[in-house]
Formats: structure tokens, sequence, C-alpha cells
């Protein structure tokens, strides 16, 4: 997993501009593996090596030109319980406002490392400038421009200094995280899973107690059940609710093996399950999908197939991903659900020895090779499986840069098709040879 950093201030300071940045090249290069839409919302960095989570929080408020203050400072309480680090961003054109202050005060009784980031000094006037930030009681500010990128370098720099080191994902036990929106049915399958009262279940939506990793046992699988319920009270739940979700999904997520992605039947596989999807998907997870409340949805014998279409065609190009129909309230398929994570876990570690990937690939790839580019052939001499935690593989050829995307993508379906990694993101390297 790696360390999430938030970036908080109020609207039109300029966190979107900083985000984009320190996305940028990460983005490009995911978008032209899997092909996928991209969030804005959130997305990887890394700076010197060292990778990391960035939220921009700002796009979650609503109406963010004439924001309230207190949906800056709910904002600002949720990031904080999630993150490791907080940037919080202010703008030197338009000085210290009251809402700078509030979302300081905030700061000031935070034990999370927190990063003062002076925006648009775009030259050393307002370098000058700068210094009134110092009365905001935060300490030491960065004078930064997210346009032009002065001073984020050293912003960078002290950032990853205070990031915990990135934890390997070697655990005995597989974790797996149940995530989806809100009401989904979360807590009733966990509660279904172990038998017992260990989460507060209710209608109204937030109701899921702080839990981190709680060890499970049961028909013989072993595992842990990551959840991180966090900050969230009864009293600020509702307006939250999605912004919330997507925090705790990218904390859970961050920690798990598979990401068991749960929906309610009666909703859908809409916008924000979509997102928490590729969430899942860009970190490289395993994913199970179970469509719960099935027992409220009117089946005749099209339901399960019309249904699996239309999650298939969201998901789109990465449809290997098992789908189960389940009922956390009346338990139906709960087992099953256990059973396909374990499943997912077990395809996501798993690994091809070098000799039986290559005695099943080279004669597809012989007899299918990649089609010339500008009159170039490539040659795919060896495939190997790399070292990582999760499948990646790479072709060693003459001319790497040469080997579309959708060529990638046949690659990626017969190795599918003979491996079963069903459930888990696989990738592509053409690595030159
Ligand atoms: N001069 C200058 N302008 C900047 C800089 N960074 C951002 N801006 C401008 O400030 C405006 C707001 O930038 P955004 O990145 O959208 O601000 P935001 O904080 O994400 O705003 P919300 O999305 O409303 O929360 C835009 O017009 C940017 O072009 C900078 O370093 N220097
Ligand atoms: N009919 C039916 N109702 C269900 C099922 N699973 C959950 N529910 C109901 O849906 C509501 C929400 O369930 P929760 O388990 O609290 O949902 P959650 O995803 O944990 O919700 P948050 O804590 O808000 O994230 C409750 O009223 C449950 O009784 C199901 O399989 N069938």
């Amino acid at each position: 997993m790696s360390a999430i950093v938030a970036i908080v201030g109020r609207p039109n300071v300029g966190k979107s501009t900083f985000f984009n940045r320190l996305i940028q090249r990460r983005e490009a290069i995911v978008d032209a593996v899997s092909g996928v839409t991209r969030d804005r919302h959130y997305g990887k960095s890394d700076w010197n090596g060292r990778e990391f989570t960035v939220i921009d929080t700002g796009g979650y408020v609503l109406g963010s030109d004439d924001v309230f203050e207190k949906e800056i400072d709910k904002q600002v309480e949720l990031a904080i319980g999630e993150a490791d680090a907080v940037i919080f961003m202010v703008d030197v054109e338009t000085g210290i406002t009251g809402m700078d202050e509030d979302v300081a005060k905030l700061l000031r009784k935070v034990e999370k490392p927190v990063f003062l980031a002076v925006n648009k000094v775009d030259n050393t006037q307002r370098l000058q400038d700068a210094v009134e930030f110092y009365s905001l009681g935060l300490g030491e500010y960065y004078p930064i421009s997210s346009i032009n990128g002065s001073g984020s370098g050293e912003l960078l720099d002290d950032l990853i200094k205070v990031l915990p080191e990135k934890i390997e994902e070697k655990s005995e036990l597989p974790r797996f995280a149940v995530v989806g929106r809100p009401n989904a049915g979360k807590s009733s399958f966990i509660n279904a899973l172990i038998g017992e009262d260990r989460y507060i279940v209710t209608d109204i939506a937030g109701t899921t107690r702080d839990s981190i990793d709680t060890r499970y046992n049961r028909f013989g699988f072993e595992f842990n059940l990551v959840d991180t319920a966090g900050i969230r009270k009864k009293s600020k739940v509702r307006e939250d609710l999605e912004f919330y979700s997507v925090m705790r999904s990218i904390r859970a997520i961050e920690h798990c093996d598979v990401c068991i992605l749960l929906l309610d039947a009666t909703r859908g596989f809409d916008g924000q399950v979509e997102n928490i999807f590729w969430l899942a998907q860009r970190n490289n997870k395993g994913i199970v999908i179970l469509v719960n409340k099935w027992d409220l949805v009117e089946k005749d014998t099209q339901s399960v197939k019309q249904y699996t279409k239309a999650i298939k065609q969201a998901i789109e190009p990465f449809t290997d991903v098992p789908i189960v129909f389940i009922s956390a309230l009346t338990k139906q398929r709960i087992y099953k659900a256990i059973e396909t994570a374990v499943e997912v876990y077990k395809n996501r570690s798993k690994r091809i020895p070098t000799r039986k990937l290559n005695d099943v690939l080279l004669p597809i790839i012989e007899q299918t090779p990649p089609p010339a580019y500008k009159g170039k052939y490539v040659k795919i001499k060896y495939i190997t499986q790399l070292p990582t935690p999760y499948p990646q593989f790479a072709f060693f050829c003459n001319l790497p840069q040469y080997v579309r995307d959708p060529y990638k993508r046949f690659l990626e379906n017969k190795l599918r098709e003979h491996f079963d990694f069903t459930g888990v993101p696989v990738t592509i390297f053409m690595r030159k040879k």
C-alpha cells in the first residue's frame, strides 16, 4: 500500500492545478495501459521513487464557488481522519481569509504532519507577500506556484520524509476489504459472515463502528477483513456520505489484497460504484463484485444474465471479474462470495514458471505475431513474470515501442485463457532485448 496525502483548502486556491501537476505523468501511463476513464479526485503520484496516493478534496464540495464554511470544515476533518499527511493550500493573491483561519484552527489540533502551501507565488514580489501566512500558526510554509511548478520540489522532498514507509504486501493472511456505496449492505454482509454483532447494523446510513483488520476464520478459510470505518459519527452523516465512502474506500483498498465490491441490486452498478471499481483496478487489487439485496429483485430466468451483462459493459475492458448475487439478509450465497474472494486471492499471488509461460505463449505468438508497424516486424523472444506481489509480465522483444495496445490486450486475453487470472488486473510490459 502507499501512503495517502490529502490536499485541503478553500475553493479557487489552486488545489486541482497542484493535484494535476502531481499525478500528471502517472495518469498518462495508467491511461495508456488500461484505456479506462480517469477520475480527477484521486491519483497516484511519486517523488524520487516514493509512491503515494493524492486526494484532491476540493472536488467533493458541492457548488464549490460559494461553499459554506461548515462544508469545508467537514471536508477537512474527513480528509485528516483518513490521510497520512495533509497539504493545506492557501492563496497569496487573496491573502488570509476567514475560511483559511478556520481550517488552520482545525489543523493546529491535528497530530498528523501538515504542510502549509502558499500557492500562486509566481514571482519574487509575491514571495514577500507570502510572509503573512506565518500568522496562521502552522509554522514554516512552502511558497509554490502550481502553474509554473516552482517550490513544489522542496515541498515534496519534505513530504516524503514524513510519510510512513511503504508497507510491502506480504502478510500471512489474505486481506479482504468490503467496499461500496453507503447503505449497500456492507455491515450486514460482514455480520452475516462473522455471525456475531461486532458491527452495528441499522437503517440509518453510516453506523459502522471503527475497526481495522478483523481476523476471521470460518468455513476453513482464514483471512483478515479490512475496514476503516474511521472517524464518521452519526451526527455528521448525511450530506457527506458519498465523499466519505470514497475516502474510506481509498484507505481500505490500499490495505487489501482483494476488494469485495458490494452493490445494492436495487440501485445498480452506477457511477460511484464504478469509481471504486477503477480505484481497485488501478491499485492492482483483486476484485470480486457482489450484487447484494438480490432478495429484493423480481427475478425471472433472464435477471442474472442481464445484470451480469450490464456490469460487464461498465467495466470494459477488464471484464474478467467474478460477479456473485447474494443477500446479506437471507445469507444466500455468502459462503460462495468468500470462496470466490479466496480464489481471486490465489490468482493474484499466482506465479507461472517461465518455462511454462513460454511453452504456452510462444506458439500462440508465432501463429498470431504483432502486426507490422511502420514496416517493421516485432519479434517476441521470451516472456517472464516479474517478481511483484501481483501479476505483471515482461515480453522481451526487438522493438518494444512498436507493440500497440490492441496486441497487448490480445496477449492479456491469452494469459487469462490459459492461466486463470479471474478477478485480477494483469499488467503487460514490452521490454527491449
Ligand atoms: N497565478 C497563479 N494562478 C494559479 C496557480 N495555481 C492555480 N491558479 C489559478 O487559480 C484558479 C483556481 O485553480 P484551481 O486549481 O481550480 O483551484 P481549486 O482550489 O482546485 O478550486 P476548487 O476546484 O474550486 O476547489 C485557476 O484559475 C488557476 O489557473 C498559480 O500557481 N499561480
Ligand atoms: N432486503 C435486504 N436488505 C438488506 C440486505 N443487506 C442489507 N440490507 C439492508 O440495507 C440497509 C443498509 O445495510 P448496512 O449493512 O447498514 O449498509 P452499509 O453498506 O454497511 O452502510 P454504511 O454503514 O452506511 O456504509 C439495512 O437496512 C439492511 O438491513 C439484503 O441482502 N437484503
